[in-house]
């Protein structure tokens, strides 16, 4: 099998969006003094979409969400040339070529992420010309299905939280992720405020189910070691991303703390960065995303890694890409789980463009033996509520 194109196009979400409501997120740059607002550096209306062709007719679909048009720029004019007449079975040593051929530049971030959606498009292949879905491939099925936890819960009314964590506490859900929306700007009556939106979400969903925290990387070190004790009674299963994504000393200063179990890893794009946070035990749940860390093939290496030192993962988002590495290890208990709603924080978007995605069932997702490669096809849908660069 030979590939014969690359193309990457930028799905632009045009249609209706629901505007972020209350203090919704916090997020880095909560901290900053800004005219902007800060929700606007927050929402993510656009997605990559990268389809490998072969000269078998088959074609392999990749996506990555992080800067979109700088993304397909990446893959345009650095990557495609890179693997254009390759072998997709020869995965380890094309990411390889990538990885190394925009080193210089492209390590960490959007970089990485274009990587990640040529790969996952390899993968796709993989799976598409053997007839196997790709968790066959990484090792088959480790579980009948996949725990999930319900992700959203942004910070809006106390009310209005409480009504949606009970809609999705009658559908089955047993663990939860809320978002705080105060931090260090907000001085004593953020904290207050805080505590309040956790306690008001634990009175709905009890103490037999898991309750996450998102920080979005929207707080401090000082802010975060003076609410953690606070926290604590609320038993949540980890809080997450409580500073920013390169204070790695404060992630191992908190963790070390061992009042709750501190996750992170969803900006962290490479195995040796992941290798950092893991010998540092800087985090106590690792949370890559395959479409930012150098797609399936550094994924299934990052899962290794983990299952080494014991630390699970949890990827960030759950879509097809992390779904397939959840399923084929160990060292992945559950899966976060986006449902999908009008267009609003982005997150949803996933589930605009691509048919084949699964729908939560009970508290679970599960993936289909039958359908080979990552079981992902386009929507024709809402396309004509996409803007489509080419
Ligand atoms: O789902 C997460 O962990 C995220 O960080 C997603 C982002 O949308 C913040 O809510
Ligand atoms: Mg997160």
């Amino acid at each position: 099998m030979k590939i014969t194109n690359v193309r990457a196009r930028v799905f632009e979400w045009k249609g209706k969006t629901v505007p972020p409501q209350g203090n919704f997120c916090s997020n880095a740059m909560d901290l900053l003094y800004s005219p902007v607002e800060t929700m606007q550096t927050f929402r993510f209306h656009g997605w990559t979409v990268v389809e490998v062709e072969t000269d078998t007719g088959l074609v392999g679909y990749g996506n990555v969400a992080l800067a979109p048009r700088i993304a397909k720029q990446i893959v345009d004019q650095y990557l495609a040339p890179l693997v254009l007449g390759q072998d997709p079975w020869d995965y380890e040593y094309l990411n390889q070529r990538m990885y190394r051929a925009t080193h210089a530049w492209g390590r960490k971030g959007v970089g990485m992420a274009a990587i990640s959606a040529v790969d996952i498009a390899l993968w796709d292949l993989l799976g598409k010309s053997t007839g196997k879905p790709v968790f066959k491939l990484l090792g088959g099925r480790t579980k009948e299905k996949i725990p999930c936890y319900y992700s959203k819960l942004y910070r809006t009314d106390l009310d209005e939280m409480q009504r949606e964590a009970e809609t999705y506490l009658k559908q089955g859900f047993s663990a939860f992720k809320m978002r705080f929306g105060h931090g260090p700007a907000h001085l004593q009556q953020g904290v207050v405020e805080n505590l309040k939106a956790v306690e008001a979400v634990r009175e709905v969903i009890g103490y037999d189910t898991d309750l996450m925290l998102e920080c979005y990387m929207g707080w401090n070190l000082e802010y975060t070691k003076r609410i953690l004790p606070k926290l604590a009674k609320y038993q949540p299963r980890w809080l997450e991303e409580p500073v920013i994504a390169d204070d790695i000393d404060g992630y191992a200063e908190l963790n070390a703390m061992n009042i709750i179990p501190i996750s992170g890893g969803e900006h962290e794009f490479s195995l040796y960065g992941f290798k950092q946070l893991l010998e540092r035990k800087a985090v106590s749940v690792v949370q890559y995303d395959t479409n930012r860390v150098g797609g399936i093939t550094m994924a299934h290496k990052i899962n290794a890694l983990c299952e080494a030192y014991s630390v699970p993962v949890v990827p960030h988002a759950g879509q097809m890409h992390n779904y397939h590495l959840t399923m084929s290890t160990l060292a992945s208990p559950m899966s976060e789980y986006f449902p999908m709603f009008d267009v609003e924080v982005g997150n949803e978007l996933f589930y605009y463009i691509f048919d084949g995605e699964p729908v939560a069932e009970n508290g679970f997702v599960q993936l289909d033996d039958d359908k080979p490669g990552l079981g992902l096809t386009l929507k024709t849908e809402y396309l004509d509520q996409f803007d489509i660069l080419e």
